[in-house]
């Protein structure tokens, strides 16, 4: 798979107008080979792996928040990167999940293909399936490279995208509660 995809990028170096031959570009294919098959590495992995079975039996109900997870993954548009940083809460019901498995469930989807709102969606579910709870909210704000290196060239302008399940989508005072902690 990996001298395939390096075969392509060296089609690409050429038809750019760049010498795949000079020096300092042979081994390129090959490097940026390893590097887009990590960058895409969520595609070979499944939640179960992930979380390897790292959901432990708690009484605790009151609502818990992992916060600025950073995010780095790849517009499907542009195969541009979008960085930023995720917000998860959920509300246990008899269940809670291992601490890193979200930063890991945000990296599974991070690295593919995505549009914001779908990787927020994704990773919403992820942990509503895994967790069992009676709610999720998960928040990304991302600054797209597609914006800023190229198209209309905006420095300044991220994207906040969200998704609340259950009780925070049914109940103002948890969504409020939520939007108050991660601001
Ligand atoms: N909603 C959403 N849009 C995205 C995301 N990533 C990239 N885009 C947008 O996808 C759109 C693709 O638009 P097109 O007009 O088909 O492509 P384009 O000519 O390259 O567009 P410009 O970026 O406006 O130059 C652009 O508006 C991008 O800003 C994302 O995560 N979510
Ligand atoms: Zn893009």
């Amino acid at each position: 798979m990996t001298d395939d995809i390096a075969q392509h990028y060296r089609h690409i170096i050429t038809a750019i107008g760049e010498n795949p031959d000079r020096e300092g570009l042979r081994d390129t294919p090959k490097r940026a080979a390893k590097a887009m098959q990590f960058l895409t590495a969520g595609y070979q992995q499944s939640l179960e792996e992930i979380v390897n079975g790292a959901v432990f039996e708690s009484q605790t109900d009151e609502m818990v928040l992992v916060k600025d997870i950073e995010l780095y993954s790849m517009c499907e548009h542009h195969l541009l990167p979008f960085i930023g940083k995720c917000h998860i809460a959920y509300l246990p019901s008899g269940k809670v999940l291992g601490l890193s498995k979200f930063a890991r469930i945000v990296d599974m989807y991070a690295r593919r293909m995505q549009i914001q709102e779908n990787l927020t969606r994704e990773i919403a579910e992820a942990v509503q399936q895994v967790t069992q709870s009676r709610g999720v909210a998960v928040v990304i704000e991302a600054r797209h490279l597609c914006m800023m290196m190229r198209g209309v060239e905006k420095q300044n302008s991220s994207m906040t995208s969200s998704v609340m399940l259950g009780s925070f989508r049914s109940n103002q005072a948890t969504r409020q509660e939520f939007l108050t902690l991660i601001s």
